[in-house]
């Protein structure tokens, strides 16, 4: 008895205060722990969606996007999760069957619906956007680009989602949105660090936005955002004719006017390779509101190509208007214009012909001499060595490559020097680059103009921090506890 009682004495483990001591502190680390692991962590991470259709002008592609629903404000948090393209051409193609706009976009509709959670269609918003196919089609026939927009509403309201409007966009949206886009998705609005310029080549349009460090001389070129607490004050302008296939009638109508042969049956082309022998309509030049100017082309005419570079840039250069500028700096066609500025996203078209012709990098000088190669080679060689590519997009390359350098440096007036700040580009992370994302995102708010509040750490940090301070506590105890049990032996001793 003694013994056991001695034992005791000595090993103060035993007493029943220093159990429940322990227990008390295991206790409360686990607490302290559970709680920091779940506060701020979200017990389901629920997504939200939206779709968005782009009906350019050659044709039409649906995204899907999809955020984290309690993370709508912050920057980032939106991602491309699918992409349908619509079958068969752009919806302006329509005008005189409108009913059978609306029924080209089933297929990809029918998709989302099968993409998208069904618990989510009720809330998930649908917005069509129309670009510059329609733009035209307005302009020649409002009637009939009624009825597409009327066909395509009509064929969208059958959906379960929610359906928040067809319209034909502006130019200048078409611009800031897409500068919204390539800005969101790089993150550069939290950063606050410099913005990326942004230029888009369509079919039928193009535009170019920035943030200039001139004045903007011409209201109608400029546009302001405040996004996450910071000022924005862009220049935008959108060429409507001056997308890459309008450009190609506006110069074949152009050519046709002085190299037609005796029996104006022969249109000879430099910016076609040699070999290249192709019978086409008079409608295919002259069938829209952008070349004013209409000749004596026949009804059929046979398109023949020269493949001479030089030539092809010399009869591009001439659809260019430098002749007027009431400005200090014009583009072209009597367009204010600044000093391009900062490094700039090329995206849609631009990239889609650059990354064909490998001219996604490289010297200004570089991309010349490989068109004066590219566009040399005869039709027999170039059919041989892309038997994949669609013959209508191979056939136009060396012309659409000569377009974009000329557009660059004669129309937007890029240097050798500032060709390298330009960035040609399909996708960031995943999602394309475009105005469909940015145009979401603003009509449903998801950029606020405020930066939200974020807590002082990360949940990660936060988590950490909780655990190495609780784990202080406890050692804390632990030595007071030494020291106790050190100074009761002491005393022991002394009384012994
Ligand atoms: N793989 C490709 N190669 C070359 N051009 C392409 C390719 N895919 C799409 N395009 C072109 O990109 C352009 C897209 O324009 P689009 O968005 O339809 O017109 P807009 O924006 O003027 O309304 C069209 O000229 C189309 O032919
Ligand atoms: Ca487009």
């Amino acid at each position: 008895m003694d013994e056991q009682r001695e034992v005791q004495v000595k090993n103060p483990c035993h007493r029943p205060v220093f159990l429940i001591l322990t227990a008390v502190i295991a206790a409360v680390i686990i607490t302290v722990v559970s709680i920091s692991v779940v506060q701020n962590k979200h017990i389901l991470q629920k997504y939200k969606y939206g779709i968005v259709l782009d009906a350019g002008s050659s044709h039409t592609s649906v995204y899907i996007y999809e955020w984290p629903a309690e993370k709508e404000n912050n920057t980032g948090m939106v991602r491309q999760t699918h992409t349908c393209h619509v079958k068969g051409k752009g919806i302006s193609s329509y005008s005189t069957i409108p009913e059978k706009a609306g029924m080209s976009l089933q297929e990809c509709m029918e998709e989302a619906k099968q993409k998208i959670p069904v618990a989510r269609h009720p809330e998930t918003p649908v917005y069509l956007g129309a670009t510059a196919g329609m733009r035209l089609l307005k302009m020649d026939n409002e009637d009939a680009s009624n009825k597409v927009l009327a066909s395509v509403t009509n064929s969208l309201k059958k959906y379960p989602f929610s359906f928040q409007g067809a319209r034909i966009i502006l130019g200048q949206e078409e611009g800031a949105f897409g500068w919204i886009t390539v800005n969101y998705l790089s993150d550069n609005f939290r950063k606050a660090m410099g913005t990326l310029g942004a230029l888009d080549l369509g079919g039928a349009s193009t535009q170019i936005t920035f943030i200039p460090k001139q004045e903007i001389e011409s209201q109608d070129n400029t546009i302001d955002f405040r996004l996450y607490g910071n000022d924005y004050h862009l220049y935008t302008h959108s060429f409507l004719c001056f997308g890459k296939d309008q450009v190609l009638r506006l110069s074949l109508a152009e050519k046709s006017r002085y190299t037609l042969d005796k029996n104006n049956s022969t249109l000879s082309d430099p910016c076609f390779h040699t070999g290249y022998n192709s019978s086409k309509k008079y409608m295919d030049v002259f069938d829209t509101p952008c070349v004013k100017e209409k000749s004596a082309l026949p009804k059929d005419f046979i398109h023949v190509g020269l493949g001479d570079w030089a030539e092809c840039q010399n009869s591009v250069k001439k659809v260019f208007d430098a002749s007027h500028c009431r400005y200090s700096t014009c583009s072209f066609d009597g367009v204010f214009q600044p000093s391009v500025e900062g490094k700039f996203g090329a995206f849609s078209a631009f990239y889609f012909v650059m990354d064909f012709l490998n001219l996604t990098s490289g010297t200004l000088e570089d991309a010349k001499l490989k068109m004066r190669r590219y566009c040399s080679t005869p039709w027999k060689d170039i059919v041989q060595r892309y038997p994949k590519i669609l013959e209508k997009y191979l056939s136009e390359y060396c012309f659409s490559g000569t377009y974009i350098l000329t557009l660059l440096e004669h129309g937007y007036k890029f240097t050798s020097n500032n060709w390298k700040d330009i960035q040609f580009i399909k996708k960031i992370g995943d999602s394309d680059a475009g105005w469909t994302l940015g145009y979401m995102l603003n009509l449903t708010n998801m950029i606020p103009a405020e930066a939200p509040d974020v807590p002082l750490m990360p949940h990660g940090g936060y988590v950490s921090f909780m655990v190495l301070f609780t784990l202080l506590v406890f050692l804390l105890f632990f030595l007071a506890f030494l020291y106790y049990r050190r100074s009761t032996r002491t005393a022991q001793k002394d009384i012994i």
